[in-house]
């Protein structure tokens, strides 16, 4: 049996209440244990998924002086393209194995928010590419609020509480390729161990061995999802909020066996975020004696900022 338990998002919304109570209960205990799920019944069509997968390969396989000219200064790689090795986990010095892009809010009916967030970079080379991403993103982004209105009824909060703070939200689509490895890596790995960031990710791409979830005994187990799955996990806002009702699980991506060097690892985060007004502040109803509030208050904006320093992406 797989250490990372299956919900289907087709019985949230079925209108049916007993099936609606169980999918909220079953990533409620999932996500106080574990902190991921696999998940089926998402809004994204086989065929939009196969298409982005032929866009992003594309996309990488251009040659590099080309993909260099979509990696803009100034905006700690918030869109756009990031090179090879740039991004460490925190606290490591060795950059991960792994290049990528970014796709970012495309902003409705918000002048402030427009001005706010770098604008979407689009790539001359590949007509079919920002579509592609921007539907994906926006199919993403309906998956996980109704993702986060399951988890809202969990932590018995108004099913919408989430709505507000993630329309027009900071959410990152960003497709990852990790090369094939032509030299021994010494200490650098595909994804060194981390936790995410963000309220929720859900992760296209984690069919084949890679990804790896510290359990509360302290082993790695691999988290492998069927290719109609999505992973989801909670990230280090969600943790924050809930005074860590909710566990944002450590999890990284290794390198291969050797005789599969050669082979490259598609895969492709959502990062959830939401605006960055939204406070962080731990919620009353997670405060108690036995789990007094353990972090100090923040907002999303503040918090993302911190963190983006810590990963090199940003210079303080
Ligand atoms: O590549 C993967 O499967 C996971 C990547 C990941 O954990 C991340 O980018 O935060
Ligand atoms: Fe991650």
């Amino acid at each position: 049996m797989s250490a990372i338990p299956s919900v289907d998002l087709k019985d949230f919304v079925s209108g049916d209440a007993a099936r609606k109570e169980k999918f909220t209960a079953e990533i409620g205990a999932a996500f106080e244990d574990i902190g991921f799920v696999a998940l089926s019944g998402h809004f994204l069509s086989e065929n939009l998924v196969e298409q982005l997968y032929a866009e992003i390969k594309k996309f990488f396989q251009l040659p590099q002086i080309t993909k260099d000219s979509y990696e803009i200064e100034g905006i700690g790689g918030q869109r756009g393209y990031t090179s090879f090795g740039k991004e460490h986990a925190k606290g490591k010095k060795e950059g991960d194995l792994k290049e990528f892009w970014h796709f970012g809010q495309y902003v409705e009916n918000n002048p402030k928010l427009e001005a706010e967030y770098p604008d979407n970079v689009k790539v001359n080379e590949l007509p079919d590419f920002n579509d592609v991403g921007k539907e994906t993103y926006q199919m993403l982004e309906k998956t996980a609020k109704y993702v986060l209105r399951a988890l809202a009824l969990h932590l018995e909060l108004d099913e919408m509480y989430f709505d507000e703070w993630i329309k027009n939200g900071n959410s990152i689509l960003r497709p990852i390729h990790y090369p094939p490895i032509t030299s021994e890596p010494k200490n650098a790995v595909r994804a060194a161990a981390h936790g995410d960031i963000n309220l929720i990710t859900l992760l296209m791409g984690a069919h084949g061995k890679g990804l790896q979830v510290k359990n509360h005994q302290g082993e790695w187990v691999d988290a492998i999802a069927r290719t109609d799955q999505l992973m989801i996990n909670v990230g280090d806002m969600l943790s924050r909020l809930t005074n860590n009702k909710l566990k944002s699980t450590i999890h990284q991506v290794v390198n291969p066996p050797k005789e599969l060097w050669g082979t490259s690892r598609y895969s492709i985060p959502f990062f959830m975020h939401p605006v960055s007004e939204m406070p962080l502040n731990c919620l009353d109803n997670c405060i108690d004696e036995d789990h007094p509030k353990g972090f100090e208050d923040t907002t999303a904006g503040e918090y993302l900022h911190e963190r983006l320093i810590e990963l090199g992406l940003v210079k303080k």
